[in-house]
């Protein structure tokens, strides 16, 4: 079942090592079939050199295997309560990429200092609040989503197609498991120039709405024109 989908799954998986996202197993992506309700996530802890096609994994929106010989990610969880409360995004990836793991480590969100973020984040990518020694101790996975949709009541999700899990890593999403790599790509990248830009000046401010408005709104939106599309 749902051949197509699992294939693009694999491959966004294995852009994970292309990219240099990943370390050894670390890190999962997942692409979800709207119609279905049905999501395919990497296994747990299988190298990325040795994935397969077959080793694909199948789960409904309650968790449940409904094909795949192996478990599903650790992190399957928090890819599924983000599938339920964000309606119109199609893929999801999760990473230890080294520059946004460490403002997630440091607590600190990234504020927009250049257009580069402003191309694909509409705002500061925010970092989660610590999770409590219950959510940690209780369902940690679940609840690992559960802190991230509480900055999202407001926000369209593929407007800010990123967060900063407090204490751990990055979480990235998109309109497919592809484009979820994508923005990971951008957000290790964004946090990247961010470290360094503080470097050079500490006091730096985050770029004027205007210019915020008009990088991201040229590539999304209603009104955007950038690239070939209509
Ligand atoms: O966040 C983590 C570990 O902290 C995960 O990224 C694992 O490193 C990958 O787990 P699997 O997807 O292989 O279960």
């Amino acid at each position: 079942m749902l051949e197509q989908l699992k294939k693009a799954v694999l491959e966004a998986n294995l852009e994970l090592p292309k990219y240099k996202m990943v370390t050894f197993t670390w890190g999962n992506v997942s692409g979800i079939d709207r119609e279905s309700g049905l999501v395919v996530i990497k296994p747990s802890g299988v190298e990325y050199d040795e994935m397969k096609l077959e080793d694909m994994v199948v789960v409904d929106l309650e968790g449940n295997r409904v094909e795949g010989e192996l478990k599903p990610s650790s992190d399957t969880p928090t890819h599924l309560a983000l599938y339920k409360a964000f309606p119109t995004i199609g893929g999801i990836v999760h990473t230890h990429s080294p520059w946004a793991t460490s403002w997630a480590q440091a607590g600190r969100s990234i504020p927009a200092l250049g257009t580069t973020h402003a191309d694909y984040f509409y705002g500061e990518i925010p970092c989660t609040r610590k999770m409590t020694d219950e959510e940690i101790q209780g369902e940690y996975e679940l609840e690992t989503g559960n802190v991230i949709i509480e900055h999202f009541q407001n926000v369209n999700p593929l407007f800010m197609p990123g967060v900063l899990v407090n204490g751990h890593a990055p979480f990235a999403w998109g309109k497919d498991s592809h484009n979820a790599v994508h923005n990971a790509v951008v957000l290790e990248e964004v946090a990247k120039m961010a470290s360094e830009t503080y470097k050079l000046n500490p006091n730096v401010e985050p770029i004027s709405q205007s210019l915020l408005d008009k990088h991201f709104l040229r590539k999304h939106g209603a009104n955007a024109y950038y690239g070939q599309g209509k």
